[in-house]
């Protein structure tokens, strides 16, 4: 083993257990991976002297640790004194996380996040964010797995925009979570499965975000076609800043907890009822769709209907489906695979720490 890189690891949920278990099974001869951090919302196991953390039972030492999880500033002056290189694996989806990524990769620290939060908040950190990140001793920034998890949408969009082409067009179903609950709710052959059911299973298969009214609000979607659209040249300024279709009925939009909001969520399955059916009198189904529109710098998320031969009505799973139509792919690229899920996610994420790791690892 000839190079080493510390990894400071930040959220152990969904996501990062799977992480943190592809990463203890990594075979690589050049590069070790050193762990130095492994922090939940409330606690952390941090390594004091940077020596790795033993992995083999990394679960059970984090429960019982008595360290409280670092802020901020805090992390950043662990992060800054580690002797070798250092990788933020951020698996959270923390705003409060997010917003300081440029002060971050000021400092040199990289990242590689499934995390939308920053790349799909106001137009300035972006910007802020990328300009860090070029400056001679800032820290490199992967996010491949915003949008379509492990799927290789972010990379392709940036490959295709530094050889010179021209994104037209894209649109697909970027949501995993809506992905699968309009393949089980809205189907060719009908059925009698209710929209509050398929909520529940989404959420306890790991689809969703840690709170699932972010996936049916519309959010979500908008946040990673906001990400796509900022990488194809539209400098989109919010989420918020163009139609986003919600799925929340409007007398639930006040609710604070999501265990008060699933329980009343079944109330209103009659509703979603009568627009399937309607839908399905005409030969349709129902999908969840995002998409932009460079020559008319259009964005729009919400809900549209496909014929039953139309390729999206066919979509299983979580999947996501992505077409991205450019000056070189007329005929539009297309991207499709589950969408959302431990085990691609963290797949996406060790992929973009292995990618850092080989940029700067010593
Ligand atoms: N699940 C999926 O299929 C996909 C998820 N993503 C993204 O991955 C990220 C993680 O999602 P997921 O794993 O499903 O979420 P989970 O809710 O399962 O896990 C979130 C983890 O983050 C920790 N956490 C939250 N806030 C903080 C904080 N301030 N400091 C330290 N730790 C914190 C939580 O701590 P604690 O354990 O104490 O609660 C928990 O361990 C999100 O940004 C999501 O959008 C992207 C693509 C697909
Ligand atoms: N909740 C999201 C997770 C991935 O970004 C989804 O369902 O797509
Ligand atoms: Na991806």
């Amino acid at each position: 083993m000839s190079k080493s890189i510390n990894v400071a690891i930040i959220g152990t949920g969904v996501v990062g257990s799977a992480f943190i278990n592809q990463l203890k099974n990594i075979q690589s001869k050049s590069i070790a991976y050193n762990v130095i951090l492994i922090s939940r919302s409330s606690k952390a196991l941090i390594s004091q002297d940077y020596r790795p953390i033993d992995l083999t039972s990394w679960s059970d030492i984090v429960k019982s640790s008595s360290s409280p999880s670092l802020s901020n500033g805090e992390l950043l002056s662990f992060l800054e004194k580690s002797p070798l290189p250092t990788v933020l694996v951020d698996n959270t989806s923390d705003a409060n996380l997010a917003s300081f990524y440029p002060t971050l990769i000021k400092h040199g620290i990289s990242i590689a996040t499934p995390n939308k939060k920053a790349f799909s908040s106001d137009l300035e950190t972006w910007n802020e964010i990328f300009a860090n990140s070029s400056s001679p001793n800032g820290g490199l920034v992967y996010h491949e797995a915003t949008v379509g998890a492990g799927l290789p949408i972010i990379g392709t969009v940036r490959d295709m925009i530094e050889t010179g082409d021209k994104i037209e067009k894209i649109e697909g179903i970027f949501s995993g979570t809506l992905s699968y609950i309009f393949n089980e709710f809205s189907t060719v052959v009908p059925n009698d499965t209710k929209f509050s059911e398929i909520v529940s299973i989404a959420k306890d298969l790991g689809y969703t975000e840690p709170d699932p009214r972010d996936d049916l609000n519309g959010l979500d979607v908008a946040r990673k076609v906001t990400i796509l659209a900022r990488l194809a040249g539209f400098d989109v300024e919010s989420p918020t800043s163009f139609p986003v279709q919600s799925l929340i009925p409007k007398p639930l939009e006040s609710i604070e907890s999501t265990s008060e909001f699933m329980q009343k969520l079944p109330s209103y399955d009659d509703d979603m009822k009568a627009l399937k059916e309607e839908v399905e009198r005409e030969k349709k189904v129902l999908r969840f769709v995002g998409k932009i529109d460079m020559d008319k710098k259009i964005v729009s998320v919400g809900v549209e209907k496909y014929d039953q031969s139309h390729p999206f009505a066919s979509l299983k799973g979580s999947a996501n489906v992505i077409s991205i139509k450019t000056t070189r792919y007329s005929d539009p690229l297309i991207i499709q695979g589950a969408g959302a899920g431990a085990e691609v996610t963290a797949a996406g994420v060790l992929a973009d720490t292995i990618k850092i790791a080989q940029r700067i690892a010593k």
